[in-house]
């Protein structure tokens, strides 16, 4: 099971993540209680080693603007939230970066339609912490897919079993208050993760 850990902007967050073994790690550059500069990400990502993925997380914003940010944040990954053409996609398709699209339950599930390398199926607002019913999504995505929306430690097993993802992206489930991120739910999540997919 695939697990991302999403929204940090803690050094001692990331450390946290790594340690708890999660597979990929996301800095919000976009309108958020979450956002950090791509001069911040920067910083963190430096901390993240190899074989974890760093992701900056926009919505909305066209390809020139996420180019210009994610060049400056030195990550190795681009998650696009919101309506992007298949074209936006393309055009930053020579960063030579893994293309993460994300997008609620009605858009097209089939990860690679639209050029991406993995696709998030979330909740109708981002980063909103509000679960919503993962089981209709179930057999309807196909490739390498990611649940996100509303799961945490308590859920994440019956979320993993309602909606049978590839992998899960979390960002509130894994904070104390809003924006602020917790060691221990962080390392509750992707015990929880891991526990529900090995059976
Ligand atoms: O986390 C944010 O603030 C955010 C803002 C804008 C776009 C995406 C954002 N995060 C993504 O939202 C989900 C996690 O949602 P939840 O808080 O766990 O319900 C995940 O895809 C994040 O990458």
């Amino acid at each position: 099971m695939y697990v991302k850990i999403c929204g940090l902007r803690e050094p001692e967050h990331v450390a946290a993540a790594v340690e708890a073994g999660a597979d990929a790690i996301g800095f919000v550059l976009t309108r958020s209680s979450r956002r950090v500069t791509p001069e911040r990400a920067r910083e963190l990502a430096a901390q993240v080693p190899e074989h974890v993925l760093t992701v900056a997380v926009f919505a909305g914003e066209g390809p020139e603007q996420v180019r210009a940010a994610t060049l400056a944040s030195g990550v190795r990954a681009v998650q696009l939230h919101g309506d992007h053409p298949h074209g936006d996609f393309t055009a930053l398709r020579d960063l030579g970066l893994t293309l993460v699209r994300a997008g609620a339950a009605g858009v097209d599930l089939r990860c690679g339609a639209f050029d991406e390398d993995l696709l998030i199926v979330d909740a109708p607002r981002p980063g909103s912490g509000e679960p919503w019913d993962w089981a209709a999504v179930r057999g309807r995505p196909s490739g390498r897919w990611m649940l996100a929306g509303g799961l945490d430690a308590s859920n994440v097993a019956a979320a993993i079993d309602a909606a049978r993802p590839w992998g899960v992206d979390v960002s509130s489930g894994v904070e104390s208050a809003p924006g602020v991120k917790d060691t221990g739910r962080i390392r509750d999540f992707v015990t929880a993760a891991r526990e529900a997919a090995a059976g």
